[in-house]
């Protein structure tokens, strides 16, 4: 589904206080496409998902998802839009008092759908979703892993094509993350949903999004693919949120620079990870290379390669040598 957020404002008012939670959001999110959106603790992540199925009114501005302009629909329209969106929850929203099989069965109910249909398409979501063992099981006996599971076949009951996450990974711990992301990946590839999803966890966006949008103070403050994004944050709350990513820090820190080298930290995007960078450096120039440290973050749809070099020698050699990596399109911050 191609979704257009065309100057999208959200004011809550309550009583005289008015709270600015979205302010002149633009974004186009691509067909078959898992978009992340990533910010701090009340940027207005939460607010933005849900203007997208109308859970939340928006104030101002247009949504459109398959060019249908959501924000005009009647009550009946827009009950059948939302038939084609599926939604999970970061703490599930599962029905306490329903089994497994007939939470998934629940949403395929609400449609009229007779009792051999529902059973044919739980059987299959269970199968699906791994949990065939567990479809008499109540949610209450279930892991975060299992019940974040449940929600998803149930969200699929009725063959959406948008899949909104809100926070769905951020109850788990990090195994069950990379587990819940996987399974939503293999969704979008063999079903071509679109999947939008928020996250404060930039491990999340890292593994499993094409592009983000970084938001902040109900703005979108950058939003370009992943890659570029690690390679090159442009503004603070990017680089921070990338540079909490696991890295070799501690090591760089505790490494005791020698007197006349430099230490300079370089990030490689892509295909440039491949080009022998330093030993081309060493031979073009009259320096020493220390590897000090090196990392590599697996992208969806590239990799970045992070290393730490000490490099010796004199002065303007090492200069020279900058100015060369900085012409090759290699990203680096001199420590
Ligand atoms: N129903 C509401 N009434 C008034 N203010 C609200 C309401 N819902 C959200 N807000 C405010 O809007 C702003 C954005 O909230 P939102 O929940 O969208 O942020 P978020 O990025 O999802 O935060 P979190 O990660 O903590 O869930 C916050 O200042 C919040 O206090």
């Amino acid at each position: 589904m191609l979704i257009r957020v065309k100057n999208l404002s959200k004011v809550y008012k309550n009583n005289n206080d008015e709270v600015y939670a979205l302010k002149n959001i633009n974004l186009e999110i691509n067909s078959g496409e898992i978009f992340g959106i990533i910010g701090l603790s009340g940027a207005g992540k939460s607010t933005l998902i849900r203007c997208l199925n109308r859970l939340e009114e928006p104030t101002e501005g247009k949504i459109s998802i398959d060019d249908i302009e959501i924000t005009n629909l009647n009550k009946k329209d827009l009950r059948n839009i939302r038939s084609e969106i599926g939604m999970i929850f970061q703490h599930f929203n599962l029905l306490s008092s329903k089994n497994v099989y007939e939470n998934i069965a629940f949403p395929l109910e609400l449609e009229g759908k007779n009792k051999k249909e529902i059973n044919e398409r739980v059987e299959t979501l269970l199968k699906y979703v791994d949990l065939e063992d567990k479809k008499l099981s109540y949610p209450s006996h279930l892991s975060g892993g299992q019940k974040q599971r449940v929600a998803i076949a149930r969200a699929l009951a009725n063959n959406p094509k948008l899949l909104l996450s809100d926070e769905g990974t951020s109850a788990l711990d990090p195994k069950t993350t990379k587990s819940i992301l996987q399974l939503l990946n293999k969704i979008r590839k063999e079903f071509g949903l679109t999947i939008v999803l928020i996250t404060h966890q930039m491990e999340v966006i890292k593994d499993i999004c094409d592009r983000v949008a970084i938001i902040e103070d109900g703005e979108i403050i950058e939003l370009d693919t992943v890659g570029k994004v690690f390679a090159n944050p442009k503004t603070k709350t990017a680089s921070e949120f990338v540079s909490n990513l696991k890295t070799n820090i501690e090591e760089e820190i505790k490494y005791e620079k020698k007197p006349g080298s430099k230490l300079v930290k370089l990030s490689f995007l892509g295909e440039i990870s491949k080009k022998p960078i330093v030993s081309n450096m060493i031979k073009n120039f009259d320096i020493d290379v220390n590897i000090l440290s090196g990392n590599i973050n697996e992208l969806m749809t590239t990799s970045i390669g992070n290393l730490t070099i000490e490099i010796l020698g004199k002065d303007e050699e090492i200069n020279r040598a900058i100015q060369w990596l900085t012409k090759e399109n290699i990203r680096l911050e001199v420590i």
